[in-house]
């Protein structure tokens, strides 16, 4: 046969859409052409396969014109992913194996010359894509990226090592099969259990009004900004963070690892584990939120289902500051490109830190070098919209040496936990979300108001001048408090403390 069809997939955002690799041999001038909008790492593939089937001491049609095309043509395709069902389109074309028995498989990796094959990025994403289209298809991936696509559960996965083990599969039954290793199937792994990795929030003394909006943020989802002079322990309290955050659902490890695969950081003793990424105050908004050519997740994306920690935040670019406005309400980042848009999931729980001022001394007991004007600049670079979606402020005020080596340790991660997972599990039966994820209508419905507490949030917005979402965002955490304190309804003393915690910039009222 001279035209052979062989199964893979490109990598779009999070998705995967299925390609076809049609490899076509015919007589005339020997030529290898490579079509289909690949991009240079594709065309690559060329020296790749001709050297890896040489090598492994298999034909290469050399007086052959040969023509792959990757269908669909307008859909972008990169990496060395299409060189393994490349060159077993060459064979299959050339009669070497069994064109027939390709069938029901996809294939992906990347060949070195000598013909190991190589892991790809996100097969986790791939397998993903296979589970939601009900295909039936049996996977053949190098090692490393099959042990991550067979987490996904009921996929079939066959490990190959070699392009010579693959050859060996797919070989027509009445060759002498030949000696040597073949594709093994890998057994779904067993995910180690989620043991938590996170650091302890009784190693944090004192800070009663930050711990108790630490849990009040786990609790319910919400964002929250750490205000206060250096060495408080503000980054202490955001790196405990995801430690109160509930366990993962299973879909939702499987998204946070399929993020993580295509970004190529995915390991299996991070399964289950909710991520904290802490990028840099010198990161860029690519950096930030995703992007370049073929797009990227950023590390919004990378904190799926976790905690996006940004210590410094006056310090962040604005530009990468004003492109997390977009995730933090819908909780997906678009990027658009002239051939395609590709949708990365960031539903991701912001917890920033900061000095009130540029020396840092705003407000505490040591003496303030800043004047005002410094200190207005200084804040203002977290533009008024930036600073709407942050649901929850909270002063993180200096320790006296005394009360810090004094103070006994604080109350374990493991307790205040179990109180976070039972106020987020009267959320998810009400109404089948977390409080921070509540919108428009569902807000009025679910949040159960008292009346006094209506009047009391009406008289707090009108003088504090509050946005609509600033006054919604604080309905949602008075819900969040109410739900920690097992009240079915929202009463006067939950609004009162959520109230407290919109509160504008110290130095500024
Ligand atoms: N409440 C606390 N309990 C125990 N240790 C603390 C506490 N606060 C601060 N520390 C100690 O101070 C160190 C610095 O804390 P951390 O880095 O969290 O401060 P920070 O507020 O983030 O400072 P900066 O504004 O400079 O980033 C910690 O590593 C810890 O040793």
């Amino acid at each position: 046969m001279s035209l052979c069809l062989v199964q893979s997939r490109a990598l779009l955002g999070l998705d995967a859409p299925a390609v076809t690799v049609e490899v076509h041999l015919a007589n005339g001038l020997p030529n290898f052409m490579l079509v289909g909008l690949a991009d240079t790492e594709v065309k690559e593939a060329r020296e790749r396969v001709r050297s890896a089937l040489l090598n492994a001491g298999l034909d290469f049609p050399h007086n052959k014109r040969i023509t792959v095309n990757l269908a669909p043509a307008d859909l972008p395709k990169d990496g060395g992913r299409f060189d393994l069902p490349i060159a077993l389109g060459i064979l299959a074309a050339s009669g070497q194996i069994d064109a027939a028995r390709l069938a029901g498989h996809e294939f992906a990796g990347e060949l070195s010359l000598s013909g190991e094959l190589r892991p790809v990025r996100g097969a986790l994403a791939v397998a993903l894509a296979l589970h939601a289209s009900d295909a039936q298809a049996q996977l053949v991936l190098p090692p490393g990226s099959a042990e991550e696509a067979a987490l996904v559960p009921g996929a079939r996965v066959l490990r190959a090592r070699h392009l010579l083990a693959v050859v060996r599969h797919f070989q027509p039954p009445s060759d002498d099969a030949a000696d040597g290793e073949g594709c093994e199937p890998v057994v779904a792994a067993t995910p180690p259990a989620a043991t938590s990795q996170h650091p302890d929030l009784a190693d944090v003394k004192g800070q009663a009004a930050a711990r108790r909006a630490l849990e009040i943020a786990a609790a319910g989802g919400h964002s929250l900004l750490l205000i206060g002079p250096p060495g408080a322990g503000k980054s202490m309290l955001a790196q405990r963070l995801a430690g109160l955050l509930p366990p993962m659902s299973v879909s939702e490890a499987l998204e946070s690892a399929a993020v993580a695969s295509l970004a190529g950081r995915f390991a299996l003793e991070h399964w289950s584990r909710r991520p904290t990424c802490a990028p840099h105050h010198s990161a860029s908004a690519v950096a930030l939120v995703g992007g370049g050519s073929p797009p990227r997740p950023g590390e919004i994306s990378l904190a799926h289902h976790g905690v996006l920690f940004l210590d410094e935040l006056p310090e962040f670019p604005r530009s990468a500051l004003e492109a997390l406005r977009e995730p933090l309400e819908s909780g997906r980042i678009t990027i658009a490109r002239a051939a395609r848009r590709s949708e990365f999931p960031a539903r991701f729980q912001l917890v920033a830190a900061m000095n009130p001022c540029p020396c840092g001394w705003l407000g505490s007991a040591r003496a303030c070098r800043c004047s005002p004007d410094v200190v207005a600049r200084y804040q203002g670079r977290l533009s008024g919209p930036l600073l709407d979606r942050i649901d929850m402020t909270v002063e993180v005020p200096a320790m006296a040496a005394a009360e810090l080596l004094d103070a006994p340790a604080g109350e374990t991660s493991a307790a205040v936990q179990a109180r976070c997972a039972a106020a987020r599990e009267r959320a998810l039966q009400r109404q089948g979300k977390a409080n921070q994820a509540l919108h428009g209508e569902e807000i009025a419905s679910h949040v159960a108001l008292a009346p006094a507490a209506g009047e009391f949030l009406r008289l707090a917005a009108q003088r504090l001048d509050w946005s609509a979402r600033a006054t919604h965002r604080t309905l949602k955490v008075a819900r969040t408090i109410a739900d920690l304190a097992a009240s079915a309804s929202v009463a006067v003393v939950h609004v009162a403390e959520a109230v407290q915690y919109r509160r504008a910039l110290p130095g500024l009222h």
